[in-house]
């Protein structure tokens, strides 16, 4: 195994990431059946998927009484049960670091890693949608710039809390009656004007030693705090020169870090649907976009801009250039460049977004679908891919059967498994131990 490795992530759902996906899946997608979670956990493990991504966004795209409203599983319940229900597929959960304090997450994320035998991930999100604080008694979202600094704050408090356990540490010495060695845990003091953490983590150092850390905020401030601290960058790209361009800034901003670029991966988020024929494909994609809900859509997409498009007629442009927005400020952008580069209207630009929500979309046979990934890894636009299929439950296994064996024909996916642990899997640098 030579040539350069692509790794890759299912971008977990289980209602198909097509907004209208559930309406015309083979199955009643059900969002809070655990065993359609567990089938497509399997799904993406038998193909040897690296990992799984459970995502989760704070603040409601609508009225919960409209059709389009999904309740969704809490991701450290959900992922705690995939652990037990799978071995070997790696699984990650997004959580907000302005809705959740460090102490707490910390202790999940630790616990998350302990049973599942160190394959935990942390997706570090700051939360974009305006109503994200509503449930936190938090009227406001933070803006942008505070909700990066307090990004920073939470990850530097949660590594403190996890390196603060030496790795044998727990010694259960029935003889002297001591379970855990005093001098290898160390007391953790973190003040900052967000957060004070004072003390020690009810968890010893898990198998991995900490979660791996994955960041998908593609601002400037979000691409600061991949540079720093993640080890796996997700982005949202639809333009393979950006998409080029993007990865380069990503290493280069990691090597000014002092970090190795090898060590940091740049995984794009890819929308799937896959046919026995290239019609037969885009037929599908054509029964999805008509049974878009063009209201839904409007919201979700205003949603992402940042203002409100509802009023505006369906061929209006798309403006004004969402460069400021307070929410989701990379992909605000990357959308208002698509509607340029493409002419689309404000309608036409919302039912783009209820398909792919800004991600790379590939419509046709599983070798159309593998040649492009093989182009956009091959061209360093991409270290690998967070597959996300249009519709679920068939997409996951249609990749898996159809398109994995391409890749692996052409000598850039895995054949077996490598290594145990999630950070093992990925090839990422091992960590240095911790500081006493
Ligand atoms: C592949 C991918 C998955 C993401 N998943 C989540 C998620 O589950 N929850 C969330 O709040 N944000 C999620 N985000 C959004 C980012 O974490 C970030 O908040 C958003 O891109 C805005 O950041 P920016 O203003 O730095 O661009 C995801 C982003 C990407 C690229």
């Amino acid at each position: 195994m030579s040539a350069r490795q692509m790794r890759l992530g299912a971008y977990h759902t289980v209602s198909g990431h097509h907004a209208a996906a559930w309406r015309v899946s083979t199955q009643v997608n059900d969002t809070e059946s655990l065993a359609q979670h567990q089938a497509a956990a399997r799904a993406a493990q038998d193909g040897l998927l690296h990992f799984l991504l459970a995502t989760d966004v704070l603040g409601e795209q609508g009225d919960p009484v409209s059709p389009g409203f999904q309740p969704r599983l809490e991701p450290a319940v959900l992922l705690a049960a995939l652990a037990a229900s799978t071995e070997h597929i790696g699984l990650v959960g997004s959580f907000s670091t302005t809705f959740s304090g460090p102490f707490q997450l910390a202790r999940q994320l630790s616990s998350l890693d302990h049973v599942s035998g160190g394959r935990a991930g942390w997706n570090v999100v700051t939360s974009f949608r305006a109503g994200a604080g509503d449930g936190f008694g938090s009227s406001d979202l933070p803006d942008h710039v505070e909700r990066y600094a307090k990004a920073h704050d939470v990850v530097e408090a949660a590594l403190a809390l996890w390196d603060a356990w030496e790795p044998d540490a727990v010694v259960r010495d029935r003889r002297t009656a001591t379970y855990v060695d005093p001098d290898r845990v160390h007391r953790t003091e973190h003040t900052s004007r967000f957060h004070e953490v004072r003390g020690v983590l009810p968890a010893s150092r898990s198998p991995q030693g900490r979660p791996v850390l994955f960041q998908g905020g593609g601002s400037d401030a979000g691409l600061a705090l991949a540079a720093r601290h993640a080890d796996v960058v997700l982005t949202s790209q639809d333009h393979l020169p950006d998409a080029r361009r993007l990865y380069r800034d990503v290493k280069e901003r990691v090597a000014h870090e002092g970090r190795d670029p090898d060590g940091v991966l740049v995984l794009p988020g890819v929308i799937t649907v896959i046919g026995s024929s290239r019609s037969q494909a885009q037929d599908v994609h054509d029964r999805l976009l008509e049974q878009v809900d063009d209201d839904q859509a409007r919201r979700r997409l205003s949603g992402i801009l940042g203002w409100d498009t509802s009023a505006l007629p369906y061929d209006a442009p798309v403006e004004p250039a969402p460069a400021t927005t307070e929410g989701n400020r990379a992909r605000a952008r990357l959308l208002h460049a698509r509607a340029v580069r493409d002419g689309l209207s404000i309608g036409q630009l919302a039912r783009v977004t209820a398909a792919t929500r800004g991600h790379l979309l590939l419509v046709g046979t599983a070798q159309d679908v593998a040649d492009e990934l093989l182009a956009w890894h091959a061209d360093e636009a991409a270290d690998g891919f967070l597959v996300g299929p249009a519709v679920m439950p068939s997409g996951l296994r249609r990749f898996v059967r159809d398109v994995v064996p391409l890749l692996q024909r052409a000598g850039v996916f895995r054949t077996s498994r490598e290594g145990r642990t999630l950070r093992e899997q990925l090839a990422l640098p091992p960590l240095g131990t911790p500081r006493p």
